[in-house]
C-alpha cells in the first residue's frame, strides 16, 4: 500500500526503527528529528498520517511542543491524519491531543502490529473523512429525511443514551456520530473512534481496556484502553457488525458493568463514557444471534437512527453536487464551473449505490478530468452498470444487501474483466468487483481477502468508480 508517513521524533534511533518498520509496507517514510524543519517540509508536500511525539526537549513531559505541532499539522490545507505517541503512559495529555485533533494515540515503546494497525486505521479514516476535512465535516442536505435526521440528532444528543447508527456504506453514519457529539454535554470531551472491524481479535482487549506493563511479553509498558482514553467524552464504536462474537461477549461485559479491568490490574476502572454505535449491516443481520449478540444490541441500540440512502433523498444531490465541487476546485485550483443542465438531471437520478461518499469521488474525478465550460455527465465516470434508474432497478438495489457499495449487475460479475478487456485496471476492477459481490459489499471483509487495507479498498472504489 503506497502512503506517505511522517515520523516527527527527537530520537533519531526511535524515529529510524520506526522508519524500518513501515517503510517495507507504506513506501514512502521520512523522519524528522527538528521540529524547526517541519514548515519546510510541509512545504513540498503534506504526509498522509505523521507519528507526532508529543515531548521533544528532554525532560520535558508536559507535551506542550507536541501539541504546539500538531496544531500546525492541524492549520494544513489537507491535514494529515495524526497518530500522538508519548513515552509516558500519560493519558490526559493522551487526551489533550486526541481533543485537539490527533485521530488515535500510542504508547512507546510500541507494538509492532499495534503500530501497523494504527497507521492502518489512520489511512482508513482519512480516507472515509476526505473531503469532509477538507470541507465542513457538517452533515448537509434539506429534503425531508434530513430534516428528520437532524431533528432527531438534535433531541437525542444532550441524552445520555446510547446510539446506533444504521445505514449503508458512505450515507454519512460517522458524521450523525459526530454531530451527536458535538450538540451533547460531552461536547467538551473527546470522541474517540475505534474501527471494531479492524481490532486484531488478539489484541482486542488491550486496545479497549489497556493493560499493565508485564502483564504479557509485548506489554512493556502500562497502556490505556480506548475507554479510558476516551473519559468524559464519547466512544464511536464503528463497524460494530463486524465483531467477532467473543469480543462481543467482552464488550457486553464491560458495558453492563460499567467498569473495566486493564490486562494485569487486579482492580477495574469505572468507566464514564457515552457509547455511540454504526454498522452498515441490514437489521434481519444484526438480529440474526450468530451474527450478533441479542443482549449487547439492546446495550447498543437504547435510540436508533438510520441514515437513508442517497438515492431515497435525491434532493440533496445538487447541494452536494456543489459543495464537493466547490471544495474540489479549491484543493485542485481549477476554475468553478457549473454543472450541465441535463447532466444535473442524470446525476439527481443516478442511485448512488455508493452514497455521498461515491458522489464526492465522483466531483473529485470531474474536477481534475471535466474540460468544459460546463461539468457533463461524462465528467463523473459514473459507472455505466450502475446507471439503471428505472423505478425496478431502484427496488432490486433497495432490497440488495442493505450494507453493498456493489450494483445489483456487478454483484454477478466474474472475477474476470467483462468484455474482454484484458488490462491491468479492468481485471483489478473486476476482482475488486467480484470480491464484494461475495461480501455483500462488506467492506472489511472485502479489504482481507483481497490482502489490502480498508483505506487502499476505498481508494480503489473510488478510482474505479465502483
Ligand atoms: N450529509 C452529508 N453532507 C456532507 N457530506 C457527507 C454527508 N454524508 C456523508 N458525507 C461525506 O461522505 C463521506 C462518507 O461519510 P461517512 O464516513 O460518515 O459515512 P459512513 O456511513 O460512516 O461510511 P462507512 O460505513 O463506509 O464507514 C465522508 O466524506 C462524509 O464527509
Amino acid at each position: 500500500m503506497s502512503a506517505y508517513i511522517l515520523i516527527l521524533d527527537d530520537d533519531a534511533d526511535v524515529a529510524t526503527a520506526a522508519q524500518m518498520l513501515l517503510r517495507r509496507r507504506y513506501g514512502q517514510v521520512a523522519t524528522l528529528c527538528d521540529p524547526a524543519s517541519l514548515p519546510a517540509l510541509l512545504a513540498r508536500g503534506v504526509p498522509d498520517v505523521v507519528l507526532l511525539d508529543l515531548n521533544f526537549t528532554p525532560g520535558r513531559i508536559n507535551g506542550a511542543e507536541g501539541l504546539a505541532l500538531l496544531d500546525v499539522l492541524r492549520a494544513q490545507a489537507n491535514p494529515p491524519a495524526v497518530i500522538a505517541m508519548t513515552a509516558y503512559a500519560d493519558v490526559p495529555l493522551a487526551v489533550e491531543a486526541l481533543k485537539r485533533g490527533a485521530g488515535d494515540f500510542i504508547t512507546k515503546p510500541w507494538d509492532n502490529a499495534r503500530l501497523i494497525a494504527a497507521v492502518d486505521q489512520a489511512l482508513a479514516r482519512r480516507e472515509a473523512g476526505r473531503g469532509a476535512s477538507a470541507g465542513s465535516p457538517e452533515l448537509m442536505g434539506e429534503s425531508r429525511a434530513m430534516r428528520e435526521l437532524k431533528a432527531l440528532i438534535a433531541s437525542v444528543a444532550p441524552t445520555e443514551a446510547n446510539v446506533m447508527v444504521l445505514g449503508e456504506n458512505g450515507v454519512g453514519k460517522e458524521l450523525v456520530a459526530r454531530a451527536i457529539h458535538a450538540a451533547s454535554r460531552r461536547a467538551n470531551g473527546t470522541l474517540l473512534a475505534v474501527d471494531m472491524g479492524a481490532l486484531p481479535e488478539s489484541t482486542f482487549e488491550s486496545e479497549l481496556f489497556g493493560h499493565r506493563k508485564g502483564s504479557f511479553t509485548d506489554a512493556k509498558a502500562d497502556r490505556a484502553g480506548r475507554f479510558q482514553a476516551a473519559r468524559g467524552g464519547s466512544l464511536f464504536l464503528d463497524e460494530i457488525g463486524n465483531m467477532p462474537l467473543a469480543a462481543q461477549a467482552k464488550l457486553l461485559t464491560a458495558l453492563e458493568r460499567r467498569e473495566v479491568t486493564p490486562i494485569g490490574a487486579d482492580k477495574p476502572e469505572a468507566i464514564d463514557v457515552r457509547i455511540i454505535s454504526a454498522t452498515n449491516l441490514d437489521e434481519a443481520r444484526l438480529f440474526d444471534p450468530s451474527v450478533f449478540r441479542a443482549d449487547l444490541l439492546f446495550r447498543l441500540n437504547t435510540i436508533v437512527i438510520r441514515v437513508p440512502p442517497l438515492r431515497e433523498r435525491r434532493e440533496d444531490v445538487p447541494l452536494l453536487l456543489a459543495h464537493y465541487l466547490k471544495i474540489y476546485e479549491t484543493q485542485y485550483q481549477r476554475p468553478a464551473r457549473n454543472v450541465a443542465a441535463g447532466a444535473l438531471d442524470t446525476l439527481v437520478r443516478h442511485d448512488w449505490l455508493g452514497n455521498v461518499r461515491a458522489l464526492r469521488h465522483a466531483c473529485e474525478r470531474a474536477v481534475i478530468l471535466g474540460q468544459g465550460a460546463e461539468y457533463s455527465v461524462a465528467d463523473f465516470g459514473l459507472p455505466s452498470l450502475a446507471q439503471a434508474t428505472t423505478p425496478a432497478a431502484a427496488a432490486s438495489a433497495l432490497h440488495a444487501v442493505a450494507d453493498s457499495v456493489v450494483v445489483p449487475a456487478l454483484a454477478e460479475a466474474p472475477a474476470s474483466a467483462p468484455s474482454g478487456d484484458t488490462t491491468l485496471d479492468a481485471i483489478e476492477r473486476a476482482a475488486i468487483a467480484a470480491t464484494l459481490a461475495q461480501f455483500n459489499g462488506n467492506i472489511s471483509h472485502a479489504a482481507k481477502t483481497l490482502g489490502i487495507s480498508r483505506a487502499a479498498l476505498y481508494r480503489k472504489l473510488g478510482k474505479h468508480g465502483i
